[in-house]
């Protein structure tokens, strides 16, 4: 019997697309009418197609553009070839300066998030040639179903123009308990987190309670953005301690959380000041953070990811993870990797109930009983629907956006806003 083959690259594309997104309220502001994304697809010339999906701001639109017209003839299965190349075309193009996505993730190598997309694609190639989904790649799938949390976020009724959209304002304690009822009814979630850091925390502390209230024996986490000064964090630990399983980045960098660490039992969670691999040593030497959020992402992949996971492990700390506005291929990464990482035992973070449309065909990734299906097919076992992606490539090039600008589109609406951290 003759070995399943999958080529070498014969053919790269990079095709932005743009999705409509609710007016969803952060410590830097509020999401544009539409998130953008870049879709990779990686062709061999034995006739497959892998895919990949990441952010889709110019300048890392740029890169990706870069790396995909140095990618023919690579190996399929040469990952470290991979990573030697997005090395050396960054290196080469950017001096190999770092990379920053929408005002609040901040990296000081592009490498990781440029190589992402193009890692997951040729897992999913991999996957495709041997007949196996892209779990058994990293191991082998330790659960047949990846939890999600319900992620509520305060929010305006509609974008000002766009009339309002079926999720209506939530600002109130009560509306947000309405958010998170339909969450819940419609998908199963068991966890919970609310994204903070948009008013003061008197007025969030109330929406937690009034959230534990509404649902008792969910999980419940909160997330600022570090919107908090470390004496309100200690606060605010204070008095959600027992209600919360974790608080996640009350207030900006290692040294105040570290701070923060030292004056509460509730673990601290976080996505913004442990984001690389260059972060885990001073994080872990102070005690900052008790939880990381992997994104794969942001981490170079999904076997980098797994090796977070494994460092997570050795050094005692707990891992969840995290999530931006995203389509179906990054859901079926996210759902791989968390299925075939053990020591992932938190609910993940997903924006995905908020948005309306997708490039990938319906039927796979369905959100019950608060998890996901990890699929069982080949590759990431999702399909690409090819009028959608034409469809949504053509709304990226109508809409006007050109990358996240959260900050800047609330400044239009309301004049002033200033996006402080640690302003509470
Ligand atoms: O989309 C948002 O507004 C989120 O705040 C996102 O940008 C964060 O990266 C993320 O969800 C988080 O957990 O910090
Ligand atoms: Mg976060």
């Amino acid at each position: 019997m003759s070995a399943p083959v999958a080529g070498r690259v014969s053919r790269v594309t990079v095709t932005p697309v743009a999705f409509r997104d609710p007016p969803l309220l952060n410590v830097v502001g509020v999401h544009q009418p539409y998130v953008l994304r870049a879709i990779v697809q990686v062709h061999t010339d034995e006739g497959l197609v892998g895919l990949g999906e990441t952010y889709a701001d110019q300048a890392h639109l740029d890169r990706l553009g870069a790396v995909a017209a140095a990618l023919p003839g690579a190996d399929v299965f040469d990952l470290y070839g991979l990573r030697r190349v997005v090395t050396e075309v960054l290196g080469a193009s950017t001096g190999g300066a770092g990379a920053s996505f929408g005002g609040m993730l901040e990296v000081s190598s592009a490498v990781d998030t440029v190589a992402s997309p193009f890692e997951v694609a040729l897992l999913d190639l991999q996957g495709k040639a041997l007949g196996r989904p892209v779990s058994d790649l990293l191991g082998g799938a330790v659960r047949e179903r990846v939890p999600y949390s319900a992620y509520l976020f305060y929010k305006w009724a509609g974008h000002p123009g766009y009339g309002e959209d079926t999720w209506g304002e939530g600002r109130t304690p009560e509306q947000m308990v309405a958010q998170a009822r339909r969450m819940v009814d419609e998908y199963g979630f068991t966890a919970i987190k609310l994204k903070g850091g948009v008013y003061e925390p008197r007025h969030e502390i109330e929406t937690v309670e009034a959230l534990a209230a509404a649902f008792p024996g969910h999980r419940l986490r909160i997330d600022p953005n570090g919107a908090w000064t470390v004496a309100t964090s200690i606060e605010v630990a204070g008095r959600l301690s027992g209600v919360l399983e974790y608080l996640e980045d009350p207030t900006p960098g290692i040294e105040g959380m570290a701070e923060v660490s030292r004056h509460t039992d509730l673990p601290l969670a976080t996505n913004m000041c442990v984001i690389a691999f260059e972060h885990l040593k001073p994080a872990v030497a102070a005690d900052a953070v008790q939880v990381v959020l992997s994104d794969h992402h942001l981490w170079g992949g999904l076997r980098r990811s797994a090796l977070l996971g494994g460092i997570c492990e050795t050094f005692g700390m707990g891992l969840s993870m995290h999530s931006n506005s995203h389509l179906g291929v990054s859901l079926a990464a996210m759902t791989h990797l968390a299925a075939a990482t053990p020591n992932l035992t938190y609910a993940c973070d997903t924006h995905y109930p908020w948005k309306t449309e997708d490039v990938v065909r319906p039927g796979v990734l369905e959100f019950r009983d608060g998890g996901v299906a990890v699929p069982s097919t080949p590759g990431l076992g999702v399909e690409l629907d090819e009028d959608a992606l034409a469809a949504l490539h053509e709304q990226y090039v109508t809409c006007g956006q050109r990358g996240r600008e959260d900050t800047a589109y609330m400044r239009s609406i309301v004049p002033g806003f200033t996006p402080n951290t640690a302003r509470w």
